[in-house]
C-alpha cells in the first residue's frame, strides 16, 4: 500500500461531482469584469482577491440564511446571456482542472430574469457555456435546474426541466431557505416530475431536521439528498460500536438513497461543527451511499479534491475509501446506466486504481 493519498494527487484522480451551484462557484476576476460589465454596482470589493477573501469569510457566518445572502452578488452580475454562458463554460473548465470528469451543477433561472430574460435563453446560455467548456477541457457537465423554495415558481421550473431533459438538463431540484418551506410546498411539481419519469433531488436535512428528510423521500419521492446530514439525528448509541438506526435512517441505507454531502458548506452553515465530528464519518462506516461534494466553491474557498484532501486528514481515508466515494458519486448520477458504467469501468476504476499502486511516483 502506499501512503495517504496527497492533494496533489487527489487533484489527479477521476473525480465525480454531484453538488455543485453555478452561482455559488464563478471566479472573484469574473465576477469583478462582469459588475463593470453589466453596470452592477453593489460589489463589496473591487479587487478579485479583496472580492474572494469577503466572500469566505461573509459565508463563515453559522447560519444558512446569512450564507445565501452572499448570492445576491454572484447572482447580481449573471443577468445575461453571455454573462451566463460564460460563467458555466468557466466553471467545466475549472472543475476539469481540478480533476473532475463527470459533473453535475445546479442553478436557479428564476434568479437570473432581472433584465427580463426568458426561462428558456437562461437555461440554453447555461447548459451551451457547459457543452462547450466541457468539450473543449475534457468533462461532461449535466444540468440541474433549482427551483427557489420559499417561492412559488417550482411548477415551471420542473417543465423547464422536462423540456430541456435531451438539451443538457439532467434533473431538478429545490434550494433556499430549509427552515419554513418544506419540500411538500412544491408537491406538485415533484409528483409532475416523478409522472414524466423524470429526476430530482431535494436539499433537505441541512437547515432543518428529520422532518424535512422525510418529507423529502416519502411525500415528494426524492432519488437523492442534497446534504442530508441531520438524518444522523436519527441514529443513536453514535459513539458505540453498535450505532442503531431509526426507522428514516434505515429506510434512507437500505434503499441506497445517495446523500450529496458537502462538508466545508455544513461548517459555515452551522450544519456541522468540525470536519472530524461530521456526520460523514459516521454515515461512510455504515456504508449509507455516501458522495462528497463542494456545495459552493468560491463561498466554500473549496475545490472537490480539497474536500477530499480534509476528510483524508480527518478520517485517515485511503485510495479505497475515495474510490469507494467516487464510484458511489458515479452510480447515484441522473444520466443513463450504460453511460455510468462506462465511466465506472473506463474511467473511474482504471484512473483510481493507477494512482494507488503508483502513488506520486512518476507513472511508467
Ligand atoms: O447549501 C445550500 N443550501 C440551500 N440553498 C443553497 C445552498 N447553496 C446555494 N443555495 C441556493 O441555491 C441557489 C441556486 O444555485 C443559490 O442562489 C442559493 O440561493
Ligand atoms: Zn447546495
Amino acid at each position: 500500500m502506499t501512503d495517504r493519498p496527497t492533494l496533489e494527487d487527489i487533484r489527479r484522480a477521476p473525480k465525480v461531482l454531484l453538488h455543485d451551484h453555478l452561482d455559488g462557484g464563478v471566479r472573484p476576476q469574473t465576477v469583478v469584469d462582469l459588475a463593470r460589465a453589466g453596470g452592477y454596482r453593489n460589489l463589496p470589493a473591487e479587487d478579485a482577491e479583496e472580492l474572494r477573501a469577503w466572500f469566505t469569510s461573509a459565508a463563515d457566518s453559522g447560519s444558512l440564511e446569512r450564507y445565501l445572502e452572499t448570492f445576491s452578488h454572484t447572482v447580481g452580475v449573471m443577468q445575461s446571456e453571455d454573462a451566463l454562458r460564460r460563467v458555466a463554460y468557466e466553471c467545466a473548465e475549472d472543475l476539469a482542472a481540478d480533476g473532475v470528469v463527470y459533473a453535475e451543477v445546479r442553478f436557479a433561472p428564476e434568479l437570473h430574469t432581472q433584465t427580463g430574460l426568458p426561462l428558456e435563453k437562461i437555461v440554453e446560455a447555461v447548459v451551451t457555456g457547459f457543452a462547450e467548456g466541457g468539450r473543449e477541457h475534457g468533462i461532461r457537465v449535466g444540468t440541474l435546474v433549482t427551483a427557489m423554495r420559499h417561492q412559488a415558481r417550482s411548477m415551471e421550473i420542473a417543465e423547464l426541466a422536462v423540456r430541456y431533459r435531451d438539451a443538457g438538463v439532467v434533473g431538478f431540484d429545490i434550494a433556499g431557505a430549509e427552515a419554513g418551506y418544506p419540500p411538500t410546498r412544491h408537491l406538485d411539481a415533484f409528483e409532475y416530475l416523478q409522472r414524466e419519469n423524470a429526476h430530482f433531488t431535494i436539499h433537505a436535512g441541512e437547515g432543518f431536521g428529520l422532518p424535512s428528510i422525510w418529507q423529502a423521500i416519502q411525500w415528494c419521492g426524492a432519488d437523492r439528498l442534497g446534504h442530508g446530514v441531520r438524518i444522523v439525528d436519527d441514529i443513536t448509541d453514535r459513539d458505540t460500536d453498535r450505532p442503531q438506526l431509526g426507522r428514516l435512517a434505515a429506510y434512507v441505507r437500505d434503499k441506497r438513497i445517495p446523500l450529496e454531502m458537502c462538508p466545508t458548506s455544513n461548517l459555515q452553515t452551522g450544519a456541522a461543527r468540525s470536519i472530524a465530528e461530521h456526520p460523514i464519518g459516521l454515515l461512510r462506516s455504515l456504508y449509507f451511499r455516501v458522495t462528497v461534494n463542494t456545495d459552493n466553491r468560491l463561498m466554500s474557498g473549496t475545490t472537490l479534491s480539497e474536500e477530499f484532501a480534509k476528510l483524508v486528514g480527518a478520517f485517515d481515508y485511503d485510495w479505497d475509501d475515495l474510490r469507494w466515494f467516487t464510484v458511489n458519486a458515479m452510480k447515484s448520477a441522473f444520466i443513463g446506466f450504460d453511460e455510468r458504467l462506462e465511466l465506472i469501468n473506463g474511467v473511474i476504476k482504471p484512473g483510481f486504481d493507477r494512482l494507488k499502486w503508483h502513488g506520486d511516483r512518476p507513472l511508467a
